[in-house]
């Protein structure tokens, strides 16, 4: 995944987007379900966590939309994610930043890079074009705003969700040892600031609901790519149906 093009490629493989709530399963789910379907998998949260990581690594005050927008450049220019679902890495200015963007302390910063619209547009563009392009048969992209911003005309679009309660269980269970509490204020706290600029609770018309607020993750994973296939026309090798 590199530098962003100007305009919105349309789609010329299976592309499935998948929104939700932190915490809902969206990212462990959907790169299951794509590994499974032989999909690339897009984790488009990595993308605005890459960039707060810049940002600190700059020193730069994350409150200051101007200079969050000026580091766009270097971001676009040195951003790498790995899009086959069984790889796991992130790089942004020559740095691995794969375990870095996902700590607690970034978490809490991310929002604030999230809600500046120079940004959403930039990282918008490029998630458009990466989706378009790959020689994957389909594509899963998964964050807040794929189902009605970045792919509205995706094939599948899936809200996944869980009571909060849940998710926080879930959250508060990977991060053993930490405060339970401040992973339930976590979890509460990123989720108020990032709606106010995108909503994932009300599913926008055409999108299906896939609770898992009662289901384990494998049965979420099921249900995810049931849902797919069924959408797609897809049998069980992931083969079109109309061409087998
Ligand atoms: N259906 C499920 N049942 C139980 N645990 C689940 C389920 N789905 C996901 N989990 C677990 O919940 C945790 C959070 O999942 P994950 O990181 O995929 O959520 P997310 O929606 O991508 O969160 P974020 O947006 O904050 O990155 C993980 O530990 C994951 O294994
Ligand atoms: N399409 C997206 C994806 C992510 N974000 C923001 C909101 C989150 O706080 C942050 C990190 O996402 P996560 O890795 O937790 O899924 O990025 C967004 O605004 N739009």
């Amino acid at each position: 995944m590199t530098a962003a093009s100007t305009e919105a490629p349309a789609f010329h493989r299976v592309v499935v987007a998948v929104d939700g709530p932190s915490g809902s399963g969206k990212s462990s789910v959907s790169r299951a379900a794509a590994e499974q379907l032989g999909f690339d998998f897009l984790d488009t949260g990595a993308a605005y966590r890459a960039l707060t990581w810049l940002g600190l690594e700059r020193g730069i005050d994350l409150d200051d939309a101007d200079a969050v927008a000026a580091l766009l450049p270097e971001f676009e220019a040195t951003y790498r994610i790995a899009l086959r679902p069984a790889e796991r890495w992130v790089y942004v200015a020559g740095t691995d930043v794969t375990e870095a963007i996902r700590t607690t302390e970034l978490s809490r910063r991310v929002s604030a890079v999230a809600r500046v619209p120079r940004v959403r547009e930039a990282l918008n563009r490029t998630f458009r074009r990466v989706l378009a392009e790959g020689d994957a048969p389909g594509a899963i992209a998964e964050g807040r705003d794929v189902t009605t911003v970045v792919a509205p005309d995706a094939a599948v679009r899936i809200l996944l969700t869980a009571d909060e309660s849940v998710r926080i269980e879930r959250r508060a269970a990977e991060r053993a040892g930490e405060d339970r509490v401040a992973v339930a204020a976590s979890v509460s706290q990123r989720d108020a600031a990032d709606r106010r600029v995108v909503d994932f609770i009300e599913p926008a018309p055409g999108v299906r609901v896939l609770d898992s607020t009662r289901l384990d993750v494998r049965q979420t994973i099921g249900a995810m790519v049931e849902l797919i296939r069924e959408r797609c026309g897809l049998d069980a090798a992931g083969t079109d149906e109309k061409e087998s």
